[in-house]
């Protein structure tokens, strides 16, 4: 399978590198210091399921630099989508199939504004990863699970291709028929997992351990489970409980991207996690507090470490 990535970080670099050692046709779109590392080296993948060194073939530096795909994978930040989008637009790429694996519910909405609806297959990925230096990404743990589905019939080719490619890959991967409520389970999730561990600057053992945080964890969840069930996605109304008792299935020591990313000092996804979550339930008419008051309290760090006062 011909497969572009766009974004080689975390998510892009570590299941376009397991694809590619699978002998798929990866072709990644990286930029700056990670590509020019990716170029001279190849993009080296150090996981606890075994490492992966790709070629220094496989790289380009734009979205115009790549002849054709079966499926473009996007892989971004959040606030680096509407521009890539705009990009697969102009070029050879457009009409191709697309998979998101970003989270939330944001990005296919986005990504729609300039390219066809009809292109947008649906998806969610489950992974801890990230850029640990220019050209290599570090696979926290042995999750590594792709969920993603068709929306519309002339999807379904290509959803079957890819999940065929991920076995091979060894990629822990599903089709779902009801691809938009997978990405809303995982959002109640990763919203209340990454608004505590961000804000309480600690791993999910911490938050889940303390009353007061795990009551926090509980209700920002369950403000997600109500903008969903009025957006339409009929999860049940104990979904929070639900994703409060996985949550104690989780190893103490796992945290989320933004949390990482706050640690680290860089932009942070806030406006599309617990800040969308606000915003959606303020269009909806649907109280979400707790959601408002976790994006008010981060906001500082939203583009990065704020300059001391
Ligand atoms: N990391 C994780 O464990 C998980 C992340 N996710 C989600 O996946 C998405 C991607 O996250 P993650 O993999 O962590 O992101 P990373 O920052 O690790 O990787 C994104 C890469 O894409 C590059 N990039 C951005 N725009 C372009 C462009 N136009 N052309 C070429 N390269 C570009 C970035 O460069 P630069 O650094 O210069 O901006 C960066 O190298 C996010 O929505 C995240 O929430 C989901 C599950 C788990
Ligand atoms: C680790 C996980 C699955 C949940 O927070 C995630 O998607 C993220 O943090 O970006």
């Amino acid at each position: 399978m011909r497969i572009a990535i766009v974004g080689a970080g975390g998510v892009g670099g570590y299941f376009g590198a397991r694809l590619a050692a699978a002998d798929h046709e990866v072709t990644f779109v990286a930029r700056g210091r990670h590509l020019e590392a990716v170029r001279r080296s190849g993009l080296l993948v150090r996981s606890p399921l075994g490492d992966v060194r790709t070629s220094p073939g496989a790289v380009v530096e734009s979205v115009a630099d790549v002849d054709g795909a079966d499926l473009v994978v996007v892989a971004v930040k959040l606030w680096d989508t509407e521009d890539v989008a705009r990009q697969l637009a102009a070029s050879k790429l457009a009409g191709t199939p697309v998979l998101s694996l970003q989270n939330g519910v944001h990005k296919d909405t986005v990504l729609a504004r300039h390219l066809p609806a009809a292109s947008l297959l649906g998806g969610a990925c489950f992974i801890s990863a990230f850029i640990e230096e220019p050209g290599v990404v570090r696979h926290n743990g042995t999750l590594q699970r792709m969920v993603f589905g068709a929306r519309r019939p002339e999807q379904e080719p290509v959803a079957r291709q890819l999940l065929q490619a991920c076995a091979e890959a060894g990629i822990d991967a599903d089709v779902s028929e009801d691809v938009d409520r997978v990405i809303w389970e995982k959002y109640v999730f990763l919203v209340g997992h990454s608004a505590t561990t961000t804000a309480v600057r600690r791993p999910i053992g911490v938050v889940r351990s303390d009353a007061r945080t795990r009551t926090l964890l509980r209700d920002v969840m369950a403000e997600v489970v109500a903008v969903a069930r009025a957006s339409g996605i009929a999860l049940p109304e104990d979904f929070a409980d639900r994703q409060l008792a996985f949550c104690d299935t989780l190893p103490a020591d796992m945290t989320s991207s933004m949390h990482n990313d706050l640690e680290h000092g860089h932009r942070l996804e806030l406006p599309w996690l617990s800040g969308g979550v606000a915003d959606l339930a303020d269009g909806l008419g649907v109280p979400a507090p707790r959601n408002r008051t976790v994006a008010d309290i981060l906001s500082p760090y939203v583009d990065g470490a704020p300059a001391s006062a």
